[in-house]
């Protein structure tokens, strides 16, 4: 039987560090962090993203504001927004919302946010800083995945991890940061995707399986080893008779799976309780780092 790796516990011990380091803050008279989410469109699932996030903000004590726009925006207004953003002393990181309608070139958005504002870590110079090993803004999800690992003391050197999905903002992010010459890192990392044929000859031999695909209980126990360690990292929202008219299943067939697996994350609260613990981590490094600070 797996033990939990319970990322809503941890994510909740990480707020409480980062909120007392507000108060320190605030103190000295200095202002709170300050973050801005741009959301694009009334898609359910990136509202209820967001508005976590702000939830999240009230609870540290950071300021937090929404820049919302319809759907039919245009690419010009939203990088005049950006702009505005990047140059204002009083924000110290935003991000935007993922995905963007297709009138809208997602490179071009990320190209023109300020790296030292980019709290998601998307931007190619904060990517680049990541994988060179550099100090930068880690991706909100791998950054809250390698936490958890840490936290719960998973040793993760030399063990083959089996990484499914090669996302932007997790899969190839994901694959790099457990490959890393750090901890937690000095894994043998497999990168798989939509053209990996016969996953299972290589899930059957990881170690470390961390499953974003977007495909709800795909990853069976006949899948995996003995022992191994799952990380799911998928959400995907299902129709139900519940008050919220729907549940969320993960990529990881959670019933099956804790049978055989020593550790496994659930959904809800796992993985997605602890992204949001990191994207308000990296709005406070923006915040201590900031050129317009103190
Ligand atoms: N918990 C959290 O904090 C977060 C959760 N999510 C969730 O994680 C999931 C993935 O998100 P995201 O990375 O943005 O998704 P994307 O849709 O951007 O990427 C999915 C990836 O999975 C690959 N893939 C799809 N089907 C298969 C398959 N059958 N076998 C192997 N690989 C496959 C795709 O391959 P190819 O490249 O060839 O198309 C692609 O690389 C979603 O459910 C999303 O909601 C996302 C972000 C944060
Ligand atoms: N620019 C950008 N940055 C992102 O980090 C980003 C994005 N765009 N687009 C979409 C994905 C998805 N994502 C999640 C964040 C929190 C939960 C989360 O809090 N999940 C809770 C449940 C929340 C619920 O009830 O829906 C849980 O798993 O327990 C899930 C998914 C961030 N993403
Ligand atoms: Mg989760």
């Amino acid at each position: 039987m797996a033990q939990i790796l319970d990322g809503l516990k941890v994510s909740k011990e990480i707020k409480e560090e980062i909120r007392v380091d507000v108060i320190k803050i605030v103190e000295t008279n200095r202002r709170p962090p300050h973050l801005v989410a741009i959301l694009v469109g009334k898609n359910g699932a990136s509202m209820t993203y967001v508005n976590n996030k702000i939830k999240d903000c009230k609870e540290v004590g950071f300021k937090s504001s929404l820049v919302d726009f319809p759907s039919t925006v245009s690419e010009s207004e939203l990088l005049e927004k950006i702009d505005e953003l990047n140059k204002s002393k009083d924000v110290d990181g935003f991000i935007v919302q993922l995905p963007l309608p297709k009138q809208i070139d997602q490179e071009k958005i990320i190209m023109a946010i300020d790296p030292r504002k980019d709290v998601d870590g998307f931007h190619p110079e904060n990517f680049g800083k990541m994988a060179l090993e550099m100090d930068t803004f880690l991706p909100a999800t791998p950054f809250g995945i390698i936490t958890l690992l840490e936290r719960y003391g998973i040793d993760t050197k030399g063990k083959h991890c089996v990484v499914i999905g090669r996302s932007r903002i997790v899969g190839k992010p994901m694959s790099i940061l457990m490959g890393r010459k750090d901890f937690p890192g000095n894994s043998t990392v497999t990168l798989t995707h939509s053209y990996t044929p016969h996953i299972e000859e290589f899930t059957q031999k990881a170690d470390i399986i961390i499953t974003a695909l977007g495909d709800p209980n795909f990853l069976k126990a006949d899948m995996i080893k003995e022992g191994a360690i799952i990380i799911d990292v998928g959400i995907t929202r299902v129709e139900d008779q519940s008050e919220k008219g729907y549940k969320l299943i993960g990529d990881v067939d959670f019933e099956s799976c804790k049978e055989k697996a020593s550790w496994i994350t659930p959904v809800p609260g796992g993985v997605g309780p602890m992204t949001r613990a990191m994207l308000m981590k990296n709005t406070l490094l923006a915040y201590k780092t900031s050129v317009y600070n103190d």
